[in-house]
This record gives structure tokens, sequence and C-alpha cells, in this order.
């Protein structure tokens, strides 16, 4: 993933507002040195048109021919300063300073990419994603055409067909009737991609379009051809029913699907209730839900060290789990449709070196705190028993990875949805097995 942090994001907002500004000022510097030079070069044209009528006559005064060799010496030196006081140059290197750490090629093709996976898990409709229409958000950035247009080709240079086919057609839909020359190009795209769905298996959940592109290609190619005939502008008719129909749903695997649809499931399941999810407060000696809350103030007080130090306490006291073998807390920023393919925490017993180097065994128990609220999407997800949290401000969430036979727990496999609207920002503490020989004793069946 290219963008793997929104925080990344946020640094490329100043860095766009810092290069406008730079511009700017260079624009009114330019602007400035060019209106002195127009005032330059006019006195210069004046006194040169009186002189170029009758050439001799001018010279015949000793005067002229001293001021004309006084234009061009003196006066032609402030021309020549101006000329060379362009700015061009310590502009880019001032701009370099910002543009080094722009988006490349690539990062735009990971962020058409994200647009693509937020399309497919959460069904969303190429026009309404068009008209910047995203549940959870409130503005609508309105895609024009071109754009359209760009995302299609970005689609259709990683050769995805599929999603080419859904943008070359809205950007269609969405391109000046007039600019016949984009149209025919993007047809031309549309043509080949639709062809292509068409022959690939893993695309067949779009070939019951082939036949409407088929007529839409024609009776377009007509109109383009009309337009050239009289010049008049013909009204695109939109297409009707087929803006629901493709969404990659067939081809894929059970667990995708499973995943894919608890993540675009409502209302939400907002806490995880796996069987062995219940922990005992070491305070008061209640059982508690998988799910606690957790009181921010409490944490947020005084230096760093002292805060990590006050929540291992914290994860410690409420699991009643050895803090002494758990990795650090990672702190995690999901980007833009940021997500965590179905994974298990644990290591598998085929990944015996997993956590060698650590010394501490397997991930016996993951707690999971949500720093954010999200707007829309990026739930945490578990295909397998068909459960899912909703992140939530100040909320964690717990589970054993292991059962107490020291087995991994296959049912706890669980992904991160992709965000959809908001920032996710979560901590992960990975507790380890070694030291909780008296605190989770291990079962007496293989099964447990
Ligand atoms: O962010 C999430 O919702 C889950 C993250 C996760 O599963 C992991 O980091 O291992
Ligand atoms: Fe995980």
């Amino acid at each position: 993933e290219l963008f793997t942090a929104m925080a990344d994001m946020e640094h490329l907002v100043a860095a766009e507002k810092a290069v406008v500004d730079v511009l700017s000022d260079y624009i009114r510097q330019e602007e400035l040195r060019l209106s002195q030079l127009k005032s330059l070069t006019a006195a210069f044209a004046m006194k040169n048109r009186e002189a170029a009528q009758k050439p001799a006559e001018f010279l015949a005064n000793p005067v002229n021919s001293f001021l004309l060799v006084k234009r061009l010496t003196a006066d032609w030196e402030s021309i020549e300063v101006l000329l060379h006081s362009g700015q061009a140059d310590a502009l880019a290197q001032n701009l370099t300073a910002y543009t080094e750490n722009f988006p490349t090629k690539e990062d735009l093709k990971g962020a058409a990419t994200a647009l693509f996976r937020l399309q497919d898990t959460y069904r969303l409709n190429t026009a309404d994603l068009a008209m910047g229409r995203v549940p959870g958000t409130t503005s609508f950035p309105e895609l024009l055409g071109d754009e359209c247009f760009e995302i299609g080709k970005i689609a259709y240079n990683s050769g995805d067909h599929y999603h080419t086919v859904m943008w070359m057609e809205e950007a269609m839909k969405r391109i000046q009737d007039d600019d016949v020359a984009s149209r025919a190009e993007i047809l031309e795209y549309l043509a080949f991609s639709i062809f292509m769905v068409d022959v690939s298996p893993d695309h067949s959940r779009a070939s019951g379009n082939k036949r409407y592109y088929e007529s839409y290609i024609e009776t377009s190619e007509e109109k383009l051809r009309r337009k050239g005939d009289d010049g008049a502008a013909m009204k695109e008719e939109a297409p009707a029913q087929h803006a629901e129909v493709r969404h990659p749903v067939d081809h894929v695997v059970p667990e995708r699907e499973a995943y894919e649809e608890l993540c675009r499931q409502s209302p939400p399941r907002s806490i995880l209730q796996l069987k062995r999810a219940t922990v005992q407060n070491s305070v008061t000696g209640e059982l508690e839900t998988a799910s606690y809350r957790v009181s921010k103030s409490a944490w947020l007080r005084s230096d760093e060290d002292a805060v990590v130090s006050r929540i291992n306490q914290r994860i410690g006291d409420v699991t009643g789990l050895a803090m002494s073998t758990a990795e650090d807390l990672q702190i995690a920023n999901y980007g833009l449709g940021g997500h965590y393919e179905p994974h298990f925490d644990f290591a598998r017993r085929e990944e015996k070196d997993a956590f060698k180097s650590l010394g501490t065994g397997n991930r016996i128990a993951t707690v999971i705190f949500y720093m954010t609220d999200l707007e829309a999407g990026g739930a945490t997800v578990f295909p397998r028993v068909g459960a899912r949290i909703i992140p939530e401000r100040g909320s964690a969430a717990f589970w054993y990875n292991l059962k107490q036979s020291g087995q991994g727990d296959y049912s706890t496999r669980h992904a991160a949805c992709p965000v959809l609207a908001g920032t996710k920002w979560v901590a992960n503490k990975w507790i380890h097995e070694i030291g909780q020989e008296f605190r989770r004793p291990c079962g007496l069946s293989e099964m447990e």
C-alpha cells in the first residue's frame, strides 16, 4: 500500500498549500517584471518610430545620435537586467522542497485502486461516486468527465477492464457532447475493455452488459457520425437500467464474500461476542464483555513512557494476563480505502519461526483499541463467526487467539474493512503465551 496513512495525506494538503503560496508569489513578481519590461519596450518603440521614419534626418542632429547610442547602451542594459532577473530557477529550487514528497504516478494508481476497492466492497455505484456521494460524508466533490476518463485509463493500464468499463462509461456521460475527439477516444477504450471483460472468465459478471455496450457503442458512433454531418449537438441518452449491475461477487472465494458482506452489513453489531471473549477484571473480580470502555483521561496525562506503562498496566488488569512478554503497543493509521485482508494474529503450526526470535511463544490474545469514530466503513470483521466491531473512539476489543490447549483458534480469523469515510486510528496489543501459565491454565483436552 502506497498511501498507508491518512496522516501522510494531511501533509500533502499542507505541501499543496505551500506550493500554491510559492507559485502565487512568483507570479506576482513575474507580472511586475513583465510590466516593467513592457513599459521599457514601449519607450524604445516610441523613440524608434521617429528615427525609423527618416533615419538620415534624425541622425543629422547630434543630440539624436547621442540619444540613440545612449538607448542602446545604458537603457538597453536595464532591459537585459530585467530579462535575466526571472526567478524561474529559484522557484523550481524552492518548490523541490515540497515536490520531492509529492505522490508518484504509482501512488495515483494506488489511490484509484482504493476507489475501486471501496466501490466493490460497499457496492457503490459509479455514478454516485462520480457525484462525490460517499456514505458518511457531507461534501460532494463531483468528478468531471476527463477525471473519470483519467480513472478509467488507470484501470485500463493496470489491466482492470472491469473498472475500465465502469469509468469510461461514466466519462462518456460526463464529457461534453461536442468534445468529439475525447468521446471517440473513450469509445475505443470502452470497446476493447468490453471485449476483454467478455472473454475473461474472471469478469463473467460483467458480460451481461455486453449487449448493452454493443448497442451503446453503435448508437454513440452513429451520433458522432451525425454530429460530423450537420454539427448539431445531440443529447446523449443516459444508460438506464445498467448502473447497478456490475459488482465483483460471483467469482470470489467464499471468505471474501463473507468478509465483504460483513463490511457492508448494517445495523452494526457493536460488540464482538466470541465464545471465550469474556475477561475477568482483576480489580472488581467481575467478568466483562469483550469490549470495554477505557478512560482516555487516565492515559493522556503525563509523558509518553508513563502513558504507555499505564496502558500496559490497564490491559494487564483488565485481561488478567501478564504483560511482560507482550509486544509493544502498535499504533496504526489507515489510509485511503485502508484495509487489512482476512488473517490470523497467531502463528500457524507451519509458521514455526514466526515469533521465534522473540522467545515469548505464540500470540495468545489480541487487544485492539479504537481511537477514532469513523463515519463509514473500517469495521473489524470476523468472517468465520459472522461478527463485526464498529470502531468507536475509546472502546477496545479483546479476544484469545489460542485455545486453552495452545492450539490456534481458527474462528478468530479477522479483517479490517476498507475505510469508507473518516479516519481510522487503532492501537494493537499482542499478548504472548510465555508468562500466562498460571493466569490462563491449559485446558484438559485439545479442543478447549
Ligand atoms: O484495524 C483493525 O480493525 C484490525 C487490525 C488487525 O487485525 C491487525 O492489525 O492485526
Ligand atoms: Fe489482526
